[in-house]
């Protein structure tokens, strides 16, 4: 394994019960051109949970991911993730807090001219002096651990499922033994049954790793199986976070559309708000 020693995780105790954070996001702003997407967002993440990140099209969801860990430039505001300020922290600090979280991108990102095994090693090589059988040892694990056939890793990304990409590309957010994972829609184009499996995939894997979860979804299903909480974006701000039971009874519009519209209700969440 590399050599930087992470940081300790911040406990982040209050003097009461508070949860221990793991991301805390205060008063961020990016924006493009001369719209601020994101306009002064705050936004704890608490250790061990799934947080379900919803809103309308275009909210900034997946911004707000990207922001998080640096992939798109901030405007105004910080970002501590496991007490560590990313943008004081020195460059070894850094790379030691990117290397605790892996990412599973829209569409699965994975690299085409490479088999699911070699995509999976790819953090490997980046991050880690481990030698060949080794990696190939790893990869061979996150493969089971994900649900794939050991024959998966011999197959390109084209030759694949949409469900088997998402998994192959869990399996790779998951090289590292990351602690946080951010999943940018991952039921996305899944059929309800895939989808409902990959929930529960999520799902064990917390409970079995103690994983924490950022999770960009539109699928109500998906809230209502997986996430702990949810933190509802709107107007580039949290209009609401907390559990299922707090986001049914909020009186925006655009919140009762969607937690107690035909759909929530298609869905069963409208017995939750009775
Ligand atoms: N690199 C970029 N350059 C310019 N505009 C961008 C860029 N990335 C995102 N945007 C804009 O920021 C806004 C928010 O995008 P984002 O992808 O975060 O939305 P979202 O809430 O995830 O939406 P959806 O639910 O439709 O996926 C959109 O208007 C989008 O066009």
């Amino acid at each position: 394994m590399a050599d930087v020693t992470p940081p300790a995780a911040t406990t982040d105790r209050g003097a009461g019960d508070e949860p221990e954070l793991v991301i805390k996001v205060r008063d961020l702003v990016v924006g493009f051109g001369e719209r601020n997407v994101i306009d002064g967002m705050d936004m704890d993440v608490r250790k061990g949970e799934i947080l379900g990140v919803v809103g309308p099209s275009g909210t900034g969801k997946s911004v707000s991911l990207r922001a998080i860990i640096g992939l798109t430039p901030k405007r105004a505001g910080t970002v501590e993730v496991f007490g560590v300020d990313l943008d004081a922290a020195s460059a070894a600090d850094r790379l030691a807090v990117e290397r605790r979280w892996g990412v599973l991108f829209q569409q699965g990102a994975l690299f085409s001219s490479l088999t699911v095994r070699q995509n999976i090693e790819m953090p490997l090589r980046e991050h880690t002096n481990l030698s060949p059988k080794l990696r190939e040892e790893i990869a061979r694990v996150k493969i089971d651990l994900v649900g794939l056939k050991p024959e998966a890793g011999d197959r390109f990304p084209s030759e694949l499922s949409g469900g088997m990409i998402k998994r192959a590309a869990l399996a790779r957010a998951l090289a590292l033994d990351p602690d946080i994972v951010f999943l940018d829609e991952p039921t996305a184009g899944l059929d309800p049954i895939g989808a409902n499996a990959f929930d529960r995939l999520i799902m064990t894997l917390k409970d079995a790793l103690g994983l924490t979860v950022y999770l960009v979804t539109h699928d109500l299903d998906t809230l209502t199986t997986a996430c702990d909480r949810i933190a509802a974006l709107k107007g580039g701000k949290v209009l609401a976070i907390g559990p299922m039971s707090e986001m049914v009874k909020n009186d925006d519009p655009w919140m009762k559309e969607y937690f107690r519209g035909e759909r929530a209700r298609a869905a069963g969440i409208g017995a939750t708000a009775a």
